[in-house]
């Protein structure tokens, strides 16, 4: 049996960068001595989220010459000995000044891993409620990350991703024991959609899933529905919370993936000879 604590860290986000990076600090911190060994963040975990911020709060991924949240993401990562997946941020790539929406992912010695840009943008016309349009002023990843831990491979994907269960069924395919999601749904999608998208991607690949949501702030243009959610190979809801700063911590058991596969064994009957296996590689 290999048990592992995983932490989602539901964050209050506000205007400030620097009051937003040192409370991500204080919070990892708080999360490895409550006994976590992989800690995630929320999206935009450094930068209020909306489409007129995200210019103002980037920053280049160089991890030769540190900015702001990547010195701060390395030094959490390390300080506090964890696997971090550091939410997003908006990120400046520096040869084509295109911004992403950007996840990085650090050891617990403070080394990138890998790094995920948001690979489809939200955008969304959701008639009187809610109009939301990323690619005004964010380009699109085009690659699918996963990064190795001691207890299994792990895919992540950012929010709207979580929408294409294309991701998680390749990752999961490919040897991934979860899919990790910095998210941040609004309180339009987030009571329709957020935790049936999530049990949705566990249980259709039986492995575990996480999302984790900023903290909502009524001051803010874009409310977070809060709700960082953990769930099993059976997509049973292991923790959860509302929708106020916390964090939300689960004990995975990684013996429960060959025990809901042996129970259900969707993964030695599936009829790649009537459908294509998307996983396969080219
Ligand atoms: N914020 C997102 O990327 C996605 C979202 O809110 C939704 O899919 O709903």
């Amino acid at each position: 049996m290999t048990v592992f604590k995983l932490a989602l860290v539901q964050l209050a986000v506000g205007a400030q960068k620097a009051a937003n990076l040192a409370n991500a600090r204080a919070k990892v911190l708080e999360a490895a001595q409550a006994g976590a060994q992989l800690v995630v963040l929320p999206e935009c975990f450094n930068s209020p989220y909306g489409t007129q911020y995200f210019s103002d709060y980037a920053e280049e991924i160089n991890t030769e010459n540190m900015s702001e949240s990547i010195a701060a993401l390395s030094s959490m990562a390390r300080d506090s000995q964890v696997y971090l997946v550091g939410g997003s941020i908006p990120e400046r790539d520096h040869k084509t000044q295109q911004l992403f929406n950007t996840c990085t992912i650090w050891s617990p010695q403070g080394t990138l891993l890998a790094k995920h840009r948001k690979i489809h943008l939200f955008d969304i016309d959701f008639p009187g409620k809610i109009v939301f349009k990323e690619s005004e002023v964010l380009s699109a990843g085009d690659s699918i990350t996963e990064f190795t831990t001691p207890w299994g491979k792990f895919g992540v994907a950012i929010c709207y991703d979580i929408r294409f269960p294309e991701l998680a069924m390749i990752a999961a395919r490919r040897g991934c024991i979860g899919m990790l999601y910095p998210g941040a749904f609004n309180m339009t999608t987030g009571p329709l959609h957020w935790e049936l998208l999530l049990r949705a991607r566990a249980v259709d690949n039986q492995i575990f899933a996480a999302v984790c949501s900023p903290a909502r702030d009524e001051t803010a243009s874009y409310h977070a529905w809060g709700h960082s959610t953990i769930v099993d190979p059976h997509a049973r809801v292991l923790a959860t919370t509302d929708e106020k700063q916390s964090i939300v911590y689960a004990d995975l058991d990684t013996d429960l993936l060959d025990s809901a596969r042996r129970s259900v064994p969707i993964y030695s009957q599936r009829r790649f000879d009537v459908y294509p296996d998307i996983a396969a590689k080219k």
